[in-house]
């Protein structure tokens, strides 16, 4: 690890020039080999100073143009709200503002920047977290704060808003049977372990002999409610990178772990590699699967908005035009699901978003069309599940602003449907 953090610093640089220069989601540039140069620790460093500053980014702008006659060019901004997010986290002066001057003098084509940089961030050092801690939580932008407006009402969105800002501690789901201790680990109400401020991930106590797998506590839920059964043969329809396969492998059933993407279906396998669970890997367009299944899990593709809070890139690199789209192939999904799910089972379907056009829409219309659909209630009884957060049609409506408290959650919609025998 480079102890200056220059390294990690030049990374978080460049990665927020990609998603707010060319409009790249985070995941896109990792999974491009963006830091895969770093050591694990600069690279999770790196990941997190990128992931602090686009948090932050309303405030860190709102900072900076009380200084800025002109806005410089992209790279010279990004070191700026860099160090600004640093300076106002409480990072020690010197080093921020030196580290910053360094950075942007060895750039090619912005040496001649290291005055302004010193100045500006010499400014917000004096500052500080006090004027940072009087702005107000960024505001999502227009696309999706709307629709979310007009959904949930303006004091929820705030609330979201704040948990987007306050961003996500570390779930883990622990592999039935297994024995760790992760030092600071505390229970939530549904059972899964979190940890503040965990660091590097791959190097946590039980990580490399498959003990655990990362997975925020909403997420966890799905498979719990299908409550998969040693020996049911379960269709995981969407399933990369897994973490719902392994919780139902887990169980003893018989699961099928389909998804269209060969690289994600890369991390499912070293998942089930790690974890020692068994699964069988189906690369195909789900909605070519054929097949009769006891019971199926359906988290369909969607517009992630319920993962700001570990993803806050999203709101910068889209902007909405995909909803359409996305909305069409989970009803199409949801009813080629229906075709394949014998009598008597049952169909978990989910979605990783906060549009109830994604969710409790979709499965009122489920219930009108899919023959011989009913919504099965009891499946949402749960250790640690709210009766407040079961919805009028009968799924389960999970936002971040629940456990504020606790860390919060990602937004999910989860509903059990059953089909007659
Ligand atoms: C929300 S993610 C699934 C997350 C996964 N269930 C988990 O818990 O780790 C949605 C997945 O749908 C996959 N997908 C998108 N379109 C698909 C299609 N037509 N057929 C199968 N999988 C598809 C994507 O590759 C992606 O992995």
């Amino acid at each position: 690890m480079d102890d200056s953090g220059t390294a990690a610093r030049r990374s978080a640089i460049y990665l927020l020039d990609q998603v707010l220069g060319e409009g790249r989601l985070m995941s896109e540039c990792l999974g491009a080999g963006a830091l895969d140069r770093l050591e694990p620790a600069d690279r999770a460093r790196a990941q997190r100073l990128a992931l602090d500053t686009l948090r932050g980014l309303e405030r860190v702008d709102r900072l900076l143009s009380k200084h800025l006659k002109r806005m410089p060019a992209l790279t010279v901004r990004n070191v700026l709200r860099l160090g600004t997010m640093e300076l106002c986290h409480g990072a020690a002066a010197h080093g921020v503002v030196n580290a910053m001057v360094e950075i942007v003098g060895k750039t090619r084509r912005f040496g001649h920047m290291k005055g302004l940089v010193n100045a500006v961030l010499r400014k917000i050092a004096t500052e500080g977290p006090e004027a940072w801690a009087a702005l107000r939580a960024p505001r999502l932008p227009k696309w999706l704060r709307n629709p979310l407006v007009a959904a949930w009402g303006s004091p929820a969105v705030a609330a979201m808003e704040l948990a987007h800002l306050a961003g996500a501690p570390l779930d883990i789901t622990l592999r039935p049977g297994a024995e760790v201790d992760l030092p600071g680990a505390r229970a939530v109400p549904t059972g899964s372990l979190r940890l503040d401020d965990a660091g590097q991930v791959s190097a946590l106590p039980g990580y490399e002999a498959g003990a655990w797998w990362v997975q925020d506590a909403a997420a966890a839920l799905p498979a719990k409610v299908l409550a998969a059964k040693p020996g049911e043969r379960i269709l995981d329809m969407c399933a990369a990178p897994g973490g719902k396969t392994l919780q139902m492998a887990a169980t003893g059933a018989d699961v099928v772990a389909l998804d269209i993407s060969e690289a994600r279906l890369g991390r499912l396998r070293e998942n089930l590699a790690r974890t020692g669970l068994k699964a069988e890997v189906v690369i195909s367009d789900a909605l070519r699967h054929d097949g009769q299944y006891d019971a199926i899990l359906l988290d369909a593709p969607c517009s992630a908005t319920g993962t700001i809070r570990r993803h806050p890139d999203l709101p910068f690199a889209k902007d909405g035009s995909e909803f359409g789209g996305l909305i069409e192939l989970q009803s199409q999904m949801l009813a080629h699901a229906w075709g394949l799910l014998k009598p008597g089972g049952r169909l978990v379907y989910c979605t990783c978003s906060l549009l109830p056009d994604e969710g409790e829409v979709q499965i009122e219309e489920a219930l009108e069309i899919l023959p011989g659909a009913r919504i099965d209630r009891d499946a949402l009884a749960l250790p640690g599940v709210e009766p407040d957060w079961v919805t009028e049609e009968g799924g389960l409506r999970l936002r971040p602003d629940y456990w504020a408290d606790l860390g919060g959650m990602d937004g999910f919609y989860i509903a059990c449907l059953r089909k007659s025998l």
